[in-house]
């Protein structure tokens, strides 16, 4: 699946044939990147986040961080995601740590309209949202775990912003890359960005030669055997 692009950062940054780098991550998708960070050995690859509606095109971009928590005083407070929402824009993805949990929405209708109405590319949330028929009628990709009615106000606040979170036990960082697609998420930390993306693209002409080589009538078991796999970083 090839993606809409929507990050800013490294947009100047060039590969060998002169395409900006997230020009190249538009052009993957997340298992070719999970592949890639796996070689590598670094982590990137999350489970147990999906879209939380049919969203078709992927989301690529930049990474800002909310970490979001319990509410501690009874005093009036922001909105959860509000001032990230309000401080980010064009290219850029919000991404909520909210500890998996799945009793709480941190995520909702009115967010996703501002949030649109800033250019803001998706939503990923280490947690669950709301009004996802909302967020499906603007276009909004929302990636997270569930889908419940209870509001995050009065229950959880924006602890903090553009620090370094944990979603689904990965380090993010803001500025690091995110792709997000019907697979799931992967973040690729921006300082790997050009050694994973590369790494990628040679797993992409590999699997399209594994399925030439089933199109012409390789037996699978042949195809797909281990051995078949050399290290592709060399
Ligand atoms: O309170 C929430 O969980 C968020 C919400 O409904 C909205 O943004 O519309
Ligand atoms: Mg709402």
């Amino acid at each position: 699946m090839t993606g809409a692009t929507v990050g800013t950062t490294g947009a100047g940054r060039t590969g060998p044939d002169g395409v900006p780098l997230r020009d190249r991550i538009a052009r993957l998708d997340t298992c070719a990147l999970s592949d890639a960070l796996d070689t590598l050995g670094l982590a990137g690859a999350t489970t147990g986040i999906r879209p939380l509606w049919p969203v078709g095109e992927a989301v690529v971009g930049t990474v800002r961080t909310v970490r979001a928590g319990p509410r501690q005083h009874g005093q009036p407070a922001a909105h959860i995601a509000a001032a990230a929402v309000d401080s980010a824009g064009p290219g850029q993805v919000l991404v909520i740590a909210n500890d998996g949990r799945l009793d709480v929405s941190c995520w909702g209708g009115i967010l996703a309209l501002a949030a649109t109405r800033r250019g803001i590319g998706g939503v990923v949330i280490d947690g669950a949202c709301r009004d996802i028929a909302e967020s499906e009628e603007l276009d909004f990709p929302v990636f997270g775990r569930a889908v419940v009615p209870v509001s995050a106000r009065g229950r959880i606040v924006q602890l903090g912003m553009d620090e370094r979170i944990e979603v689904a036990g990965v380090p993010v960082q803001t500025g690091d890359w995110v792709v997000a697609d019907r697979n799931g998420v992967v973040f690729v930390p921006a300082a790997e960005a050009e050694r994973v993306v590369g790494l990628a693209e040679r797993i992409v002409r590999r699997e399209e030669g594994m399925a030439e080589a089933v199109r012409s009538g390789q037996p699978v078991d042949q195809v797909m055997h281990d051995s078949k796999f050399p290290s592709v970083e060399e």
